[in-house]
């Protein structure tokens, strides 16, 4: 019998297969919300920190049961949203790209990511533009989609481009709402086993032209509702086989099962009330 050129089985009948991440994460000692720079932020409501911790500890345990490693930033007091360890880089095959962030209120952070990298003996790279690394940087085997538009500089994606040596494409976002790429686009298999990655995204939050970009690049990705996205169901962490997303995200949830990944709901609202979920809490560590 001759191989169909056409694959007969498609993606939602692949086998997924999981392989082991290296995570950065802060606890969220001293989690508040003491300051607005994105529109989910309301310094006048207090947070439940004792909440939002029990949330956070339940989200390090999925990443250990599932073997990944978790390493951890140590917290500073004067630092509400430290716990979001996704925005202070970009690590890419041993070589970090950190960050430099938009809002003063979070530049004291840049100073202790630093320190962790290069105490890991990465190849660290300070930026020379505002980016606020994995926040606008989703990551695969063959390229790197990078947002703009509130937060990192289009002049940031020329810097990964140069400095990783892989295609870096550039995204705009026209919804405040959805102020980083990993609010409305999720990498669920980077490729490096596949050979194909696979991304979902919120189609809403990007320009027509991006819209169009992605199209192109990604005519099988998954297109996730609004209300899916508004749960923050995009920021979701993908291993190729698990997707850990907000379990408010149910429509997304089925999308994936559909697909034959393994989705794993966390609660994540209390970290929420910052305008994060569980990507933004999770920074990966990709070794040389
Ligand atoms: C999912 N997102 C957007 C992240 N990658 N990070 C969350 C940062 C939240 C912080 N209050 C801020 O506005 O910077």
């Amino acid at each position: 019998m001759t191989t169909p050129a056409v694959s007969l089985t498609g993606p939602a009948a692949q086998e997924r297969t999981a392989t082991p991440r290296h995570y950065l994460m802060c606890p969220p000692t001293h989690f508040d919300v003491r300051y607005a720079i994105n529109p989910w932020m309301d310094p006048g409501r207090p947070v439940d920190r004792g909440r939002a911790i029990a949330q956070w500890d339940r989200l390090r345990d999925v990443y250990t049961r599932l073997g990944h490693r978790v390493s951890l930033l140590d917290p500073r007091p004067d630092l509400p949203d430290m716990v979001f360890t996704a925005n202070g880089a970009v690590v890419v095959g041993g070589t970090a790209f950190a960050a430099r962030f938009r809002n003063p209120e979070r530049t004291a952070e840049e100073a202790a990511h630093l320190a962790w990298l290069r105490g890991r003996g990465l190849d660290v790279h300070p930026s020379g533009t505002v980016h606020e690394g994995e926040g606008d940087f989703a990551v695969t085997s063959s390229l790197i989609l990078a947002g703009t538009g509130f937060r990192t500089d289009q002049a940031a994606h020329m810097e990964a481009q140069e400095l990783f040596g892989v295609p870096v494409v550039g995204l705009r976002l026209v919804d405040p709402r959805f102020y980083h790429l990993d609010t409305a686009l999720t990498v669920l298999d980077d490729g490096r086993v596949s050979g194909r990655a696979d991304i979902a995204y919120f189609p809403g939050a990007f320009s027509g032209a991006a819209q169009r970009v992605l199209g192109l690049l990604f005519p099988d990705a998954v297109r996730v509702a609004e209300a899916d996205a508004l749960v923050f169901g995009l920021n979701a962490v993908g291993d190729g086989r698990n997707v850990v997303l907000p379990r408010q995200a149910t429509g997304f949830a089925a999308l994936l099962r559909a697909r034959g990944y393994h989705p794993i709901g966390v609660d994540t609202s209390e970290l929420a009330r910052a305008g994060g979920g569980p990507k933004c809490c999770t920074q990966e560590i990709r070794a040389a």
